[in-house]
């Protein structure tokens, strides 16, 4: 059995949120809006003219908490109280987690609308959980993608660079984070597929993500293809890796490493992407790259100002306190360390963070001659 889920549309262009309208109008007409306060600032007015252009009435409701079990409760009453007959979410990863997670417990369709590029949430059939305090707490497996994502490259190129390289980081993990399963192997039809539609999502990024990055900053920036193809890879690749599933079980060690990190407090302020990125510094070193190809791959983390140290990530207290917690905290799926031909005890883990932690200075401080990539 494989299931591969994906949504009925994705749409990446320009300019799109003022025609999204027309494309929403046949999933209802009357909506219930999620949005985050930011992106609904940006994002919500243009929307709603498109929208009422297109005869769909709507609710606006902003999201600005955790997406916790409670708050989809929440949410999903009030869908259900409105009587609304389909979902559009407006925002970053959090805001577009609760608001698939309400579609489905509220029965209604739904279309997401990212406003920044820094996860795959809006095309994933997936709901990341957090406790009040935003401790990660569990995945939540989804029934289907949304039906709809209206990806407005316009609106994406002007949110702050740090989420685009956030977004890069959490893509270019996925090919590194499978690969490492097929160990030699030649692996399931659907884990092959997986790591193969996370390679070209890697080529992309190697290819423009760092130019891309260094102009996105730039005033009055317009979206270019190359921008288009890197956003096409956070979205769309990134979530179609992810929504390849054969029911077999695999090693995600960086991301199992971001899951630890947020349970440490000062981690908070980083973003989903940074936390991936230094996991996925460390899982290169558990694999035992090192010398002149671990620092190349470091340095383009660097490069793209995403964090290497664990003072980049907020964490300044007992580093050694610190380390042991982030390494006990890191829980693979049952069976799943199996797959690698590399250790992934507690010790080993705990040297790699220290390890990862050190080079990371080094590069970070210059010390480190710089390599080209
Ligand atoms: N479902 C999945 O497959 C999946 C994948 C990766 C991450 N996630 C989840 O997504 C969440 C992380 O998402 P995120 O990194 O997008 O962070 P986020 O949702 O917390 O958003 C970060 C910030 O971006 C701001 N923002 C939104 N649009 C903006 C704009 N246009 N301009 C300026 N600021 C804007 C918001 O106000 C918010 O404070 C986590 O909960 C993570 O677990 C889910
Ligand atoms: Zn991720």
């Amino acid at each position: 059995m494989v299931t591969i889920k994906a949504p009925a549309a994705y749409y990446n262009e320009p300019g799109i949120l003022e025609r999204s309208g027309q494309y929403i109008r046949s999933l209802g007409h009357y909506a219930l809006i999620i949005g985050g306060p930011t992106a609904l600032s940006i994002a919500g007015e243009r929307l709603n003219t498109s929208l009422l252009a297109a005869g769909i009435r709507t609710e606006i409701k902003t999201f600005a908490g955790q997406c916790t079990v409670e708050e989809i409760e929440a949410y999903t009453s009030i869908a259900r109280g409105l009587n609304v007959e389909l979902i559009i979410a407006v925002g970053g990863g959090k805001v577009l987690d609760l608001s698939k997670a309400v579609a489905e417990d509220a029965r209604l369709p739904i279309v997401t609308i990212p406003t920044i590029p820094a996860t795959c949430a809006a095309w994933s059939a997936l709901t990341v959980l957090y406790d009040p305090h935003g401790k990660a707490a569990g995945y939540r497996p989804l029934l289907r993608s949304p039906e709809l994502v209206l990806a407005d490259t316009a609106l994406l190129a002007q949110a702050p660079r740090r989420y685009l390289a956030a977004g890069i980081g959490d893509t270019l993990v996925k090919w590194h984070e499978f690969a490492v399963n097929l160990n030699g192997n030649a692996g399931s039809v659907a884990l092959r597929s997986s790591v193969a539609t996370a390679k070209l999502a890697l080529d992309i990024l190697e290819r423009h993500a760092t130019d891309v990055y260094n102009e996105v900053g730039q005033q009055a920036y317009q979206p270019d293809a190359a921008f288009i193809e890197v956003t096409d890879a956070i979205i769309w690749l990134a979530g179609l890796v992810g929504s390849i599933q054969d029911g077999s079980v695999h090693a995600a060690i960086a991301h199992g490493l971001h899951d630890s990190l947020t349970r440490i407090e000062d981690t908070h302020h980083s973003l989903h992407g940074e936390k991936v990125a230094f996991g996925l510094f460390t899982q290169w070193v558990l694999e035992g790259k090192q010398g002149a190809e671990l620092e190349k791959l470091v340095s383009w983390l660097h490069e793209l100002d995403l964090p290497i140290t664990l003072s980049q990530l907020g964490i300044t207290g007992d580093i050694n306190q610190n380390v042991a917690a982030i390494a006990e905290g890191l829980a693979l799926r049952e069976g799943a360390a199996e797959q690698l031909n590399f250790a992934v005890t507690i010790e080993a883990v705990q040297k790699a963070i220290v390890q990862a932690d050190a080079l990371g200075q080094k590069i970070h401080s210059g010390l480190s001659q710089k390599v080209i990539v």
